[in-house]
């Protein structure tokens, strides 16, 4: 039954998690003709032998890793395209937040979020909100900000360059996690006079006890505070997948405080997926509506189409300006507003 592959989601996603913890996909070697037995791979680990074959068999069953029949080497395995990419470490941060405690606990509570409309999801915590749970909990919160990381790692080039930052002086990343977005654009925008990473205080004072800054950059510098409260004074605010992660009235109170302290002529930069229904057959149309979902539990967010966040842009002091859209699809296109 088709279904079953469904039903079964939660154990192959736990699967892939504890592979690439065990870090199975990289001691299989790297390229699609390595071979290597699970037994050799469970010692350098060790784990329990058996254990590990039945995992890899199963996820094998699933096209991640090939099992191989050998009468001279029992349970032999090959790489797949799909071991192989689970061994890149780029990819990494990313899996381990999909797959880690963070997102997939919160998932426990999906049915209360479908009953009632509002995110449930820091119930499964037993926190207020799923940002609670982070402040308290640094595992989670470290799965979040490597994941984001890494995430956007692959997206900053190309996000960099559509944003023409070198017109403005002062650029400020708001929720910008690790710095990295911040980072990338003043290594390739040398105009800009100033870069500033702004985040909440707790989650800038545990990147700096973890890695310090990530720049530098005598123009990097990293505030904490809410984005709720006040921001500070700049002419271009990034926020990338920041208002995705809010309703319509925190996304509305957010650019009302934005409006407070930007400069005259300043930009904001809206940094999220723009839904189409144009798009409905495709991989990337998925993607968006599943992240929707995600959203909805999480934090009450929500993937936009362009009428809808119109909506939201109508109700505060800014107006939108243009989109900047990128070559490739699954990078985020930029909605920019200007003050009306
Ligand atoms: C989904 S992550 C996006 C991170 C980053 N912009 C990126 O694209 O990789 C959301 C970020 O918003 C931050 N955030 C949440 N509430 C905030 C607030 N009230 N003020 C400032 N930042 C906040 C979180 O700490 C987190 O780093």
């Amino acid at each position: 039954m088709e279904l079953h592959k469904y039903f079964n989601g939660y154990r192959i996603c736990k699967a892939i998690n504890v592979m690439v913890r065990f870090e199975v996909p990289r001691r299989l070697g790297n390229s699609l003709e390595s071979k290597r037995s699970s037994d050799d791979i469970a010692k350098e680990i060790g784990c329990h032998a058996e254990a590990l074959y039945r995992l890899m068999r199963a996820l094998a069953s699933e096209g991640i890793f090939k099992e191989i029949i050998d009468p001279k080497t029992p349970r032999l395995f090959q790489h797949t395209q799909m071991s192989l990419d689970l061994s890149d470490p780029c990819f990494q941060g990313e899996l381990f937040m999909h797959t880690g405690t963070g997102h997939y606990k919160s998932m426990e509570t999906l049915p209360e979020t479908i009953m009632t409309g509002k995110s449930q999801c820091g119930k499964a915590f037993n926190e207020e909100s799923y940002w609670h749970a982070l402040a308290k909990d640094k595992n989670i919160e470290n799965e979040l900000t490597i994941g984001m990381s890494s995430l956007s790692s692959r997206q900053f080039n190309e996000i960099v360059q559509l944003g023409n930052f070198d017109q403005f002086e002062i650029v400020c990343d708001l929720g910008g996690c690790e710095g990295v977005l911040m980072k990338n654009i003043l290594d390739n925008c040398p105009k800009v006079k100033k870069g500033i990473n702004f985040d909440q205080p707790h989650v800038i004072k545990n990147i700096m006890e973890k890695q310090g800054v990530i720049s530098s950059d005598p123009r990097y510098s990293q505030v904490g505070g809410s984005f709720f409260e006040s921001v500070p004074e700049a002419d271009c605010y990034t926020m990338k997948w920041i208002i995705h992660d809010w309703n319509d009235e925190k996304s509305i109170q957010i650019l009302n405080t934005i409006a407070k302290s930007i400069k005259p002529g300043g930009k904001v930069y809206i940094i999220d997926y723009i839904l189409s229904e144009d798009d409905m057959n495709s991989d990337h149309y998925k993607f968006i509506v599943w992240l929707d979902i995600f959203l909805l539990h999480l934090c009450e967010g929500k993937e936009r189409t362009k009428k809808e966040l119109l909506e939201i842009v109508s109700h505060t002091p800014f107006k939108v300006d243009s989109y900047l859209f990128p070559k490739q699809k699954l990078v985020l296109p930029i909605t920019v507003l200007s003050l009306k």
